[in-house]
């Protein structure tokens, strides 16, 4: 075994430190820099590492396809790993299909993982690729959590993948394919220029007279995702003090929020605009800039399915009632992706927002304390056109309103950075 084979092993296994799992999975396109990892994570499986199985996905998309799954196969039985081939079933014509195929493959592979007794994959993401998907984010002006471009481990479906590779670059890797003699497939969309990635790649060589390189760029943005894992720990603490829950909006001490640095307060803004509009992701940078502006001039904002409202002592962010107006729900499912209803039951019963018709059918709602707008926004239970209960607006009926999503979940997001 080479030394760079050596040194590149221990890389990967010190990914995994503490402790290495006992199996890991390894997605394989059959590119050099996933064939480079299979090879590696052989050695360190023959050295005493993990167990590997490998897995590829055919997405159907060029008549290769199948092909090329069947080369990685060979290898794979070659170096006596276990492979699986698991295939697409193919674009619905919605969204961008680059795109499509990516969260199709890791939906794919997060659910075969689980079935082979697999809670880790490895993909063979390479300094390149980070030095890339930076300098696409330096185009779109990004901040300090674009620049951390990706992480070296995200979840998906409970499942970890991993990319132990971000600082190795390219053709370090390809270096041991040719030791080995083990070919590689050059995918021909990796030269088509309509794709920016590969405009990002055909840029990256130019930069190279300014001594900038992959390896470098991959530094820089481990140095940002560091930044970003800082300034999200000082987040959390200031919505531990600053931030809770009440009847489903998210409640913010003024005064603390606006001594807030602007990095810190936009931080806890986008978490509360993700826990109460349930979106995966949060509104444009942007977008927030303008309603931290808003904050500064008393004014009330809706942004992302959500509605900020500003009072003298607090900020207040609830759901946008016209996020809720039209959605009805099962009275057993849960509603708005974040209430369930319990109570006694009925027939041809359905959960809808309050609204204001509901709200004036609510005579007890001045007692609660909350903002009208609040209640508004709030599950209602409906017989029709008549409510029968309304626990946010004090007509409870015998039914109580529980949040599926709690104030440890906005808490908690700060740390999943
Ligand atoms: N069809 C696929 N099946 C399994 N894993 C894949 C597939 N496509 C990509 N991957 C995984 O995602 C990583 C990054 O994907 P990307 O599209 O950048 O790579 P690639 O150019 O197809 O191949 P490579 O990274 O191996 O050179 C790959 O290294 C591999 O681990």
């Amino acid at each position: 075994m080479t030394s760079d084979v050596e040194a590149l092993r221990d890389r990967i296994a010190a990914h995994f430190l503490p402790e290495p799992p006992v199996s890991l999975g390894v997605a394989v396109s059959g590119g050099s820099d996933s064939t480079a990892l299979l090879v590696l994570l052989h050695e360190w499986m023959k050295g005493g590492g993990p167990e590997v199985r490998a897995v590829t996905v055919d997405h159907g998309l060029r008549p290769e396809s199948a092909a090329e799954a069947a080369q990685v196969a060979r290898i794979c039985a070659d170096l006596n790993v276990p492979h699986d081939i698991l295939h697409w079933g193919g674009w619905n014509g919605q969204g961008n299909l680059p795109d499509q195929a990516r969260l199709a493959r890791y939906d794919l592979m997060a659910d075969w993982a689980p079935v082979q007794g697999i809670a880790d994959v490895v993909l063979g993401h390479t300094a390149n690729d980070q030095a890339e998907t930076f300098l696409m984010r330096l185009a779109r002006e990004s901040g300090v959590d674009g620049l951390a471009a990706m992480a070296p481990r995200r979840n998906i479906k409970g499942i970890a993948f991993h990319r132990p590779m971000l600082e190795t670059p390219r053709e370090t890797l390809r270096d041991i394919l040719r030791a080995k003699s083990i070919g590689w497939i050059d995918d021909p969309t990796n030269e088509d220029r309509r794709y920016e990635r590969v405009r990002a790649r055909n840029a990256l060589s130019h930069l190279s007279e300014l001594g900038i390189g992959p390896e470098g760029l991959s530094r820089v943005a481990h140095h940002m995702s560091d930044v970003r894992a800082t300034l999200y720990h000082y987040a959390y603490t200031a919505a531990r003090q600053l931030v809770h829950v009440e009847a489903g909006d998210l409640v913010i001490e003024k005064e603390g929020f606006t001594d807030l640095p602007q990095e810190i307060a936009r931080r806890l803004i986008q978490e509360a605009l993700k826990w109460i509009s349930g979106a995966g992701y949060g509104p444009r940078g942007r977008a927030v800039d303008q309603l931290l502006h808003s904050i500064g001039q008393g004014s009330d904002m809706t942004l992302h399915g959500c509605h900020l409202v500003v009072r003298s002592d607090t900020l207040r962010i609830m759901r946008e009632f016209r996020a809720v107006a039209d959605l009805r729900g099962d009275i057993d499912a849960v509603w708005d992706g974040r209430w369930r209803l319990v109570g006694p039951g009925g027939a041809g019963l359905h959960i809808a927002a309050l609204g204001d018709k509901g709200l004036m059918a609510c005579p007890e709602r001045h007692e609660t304390g909350l903002p009208a707008l609040s209640m508004k926004v709030s599950p209602g239970v409906w017989q029709g056109e008549n409510l029968v209960a309304a626990p946010c607006a004090g007509l409870a009926n015998g039914w109580s309103a529980h949040l599926v999503r709690d104030e440890a979940a906005y808490l908690d997001a700060f740390l999943s950075h």
